[in-house]
């Protein structure tokens, strides 16, 4: 039986795609994680919708894509995007969030960027006051390999705020760093409740070695979280 956290993406995920995506759009940018594998999953239900180009935002939604039997495109092929669908690790009420937790944000941030619209879908675990709260794992950013070690001092020496800790992610079933699919390493840094995630975000992305970071700050227009009960709570950016 699906346990009530799985149970919760899946109808975040069935409601955002019967509510955002239409016969009418031609491309559609797929987000990463275990929450999008559900959109795609409706995606597939619904016969209208097999027309459409979709955009991966890594290998992984890459393989959705393509053993589902979408039509994959590329973002240089494709740079302007209806709706782009992705999940999160923690959101704040002015939908602010923190994504990355697969190292994938670099590839997410361009692909929602490119997008109309951006709709965000995760169960009930990553509703937050304030973020760095609920995903104490740190934000991740990532980072040219060679640079790491100067990016993990900036972190610690130059921002307006200092991190609890920052950490070099490192793989499960490998000796050595998580490599992205972008072939760089994710550094994790957490700074406990962030006050201004927007601030922070661009503090960190003016470090030289600093690809991307995982704070995506009022980027989506709607997130849909799937609650224990079955229900699905709606927030949408004010
Ligand atoms: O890098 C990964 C992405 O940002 C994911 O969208 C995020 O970690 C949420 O993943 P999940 O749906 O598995 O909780």
């Amino acid at each position: 039986m699906a346990s009530a956290v799985e149970k919760g993406k899946k109808v975040a995920a069935y409601r955002a795609v019967d509510e955002n995506i239409t016969a009418e759009h031609k491309v559609i940018g797929i987000g990463s994680g275990s929450t999008v594998v559900y959109a795609v999953e409706r995606i597939l239900q619904r016969k209208e919708l097999q027309h459409i180009v979709y955009i991966p935002t890594s290998f992984q939604s890459r393989l959705l894509i393509t053993e589902g039997g979408l039509t994959l495109g590329s973002i240089e092929q494709f740079p302007e995007i209806d709706v782009t669908i992705d999940g999160a690790d923690e959101v704040d009420p002015q939908l602010n969030a923190i994504k990355g937790g697969g190292a994938c944000q670099f590839q997410e941030m361009v692909v929602a960027k490119a997008a109309k619209k951006f709709v965000m879908i995760a169960d009930y675990r990553k509703k937050s006051k304030s973020l760095g709260t609920e995903w104490v794992k740190g934000v991740p950013i990532e980072v040219v390999p060679l640079a790491y070690k100067v990016v993990m001092h900036a972190l610690n020496n130059l921002l307006s705020v200092k991190p609890q800790f920052t950490k070099l992610r490192m793989a499960v079933q490998k000796a050595g760093p998580v490599v992205t699919d972008n072939g760089n390493f994710v550094i994790d840094a957490h700074f406990g409740p962030i006050a201004d995630p927007h601030k922070l975000g661009q503090e960190i992305k003016l470090l030289t070695g600093v690809l991307e970071v995982g704070l995506f700050c009022r980027m989506a227009e709607i997130a849909y979280f799937g609650e224990e009960d079955g229900s699905v709570d709606i927030w949408k950016r004010q």
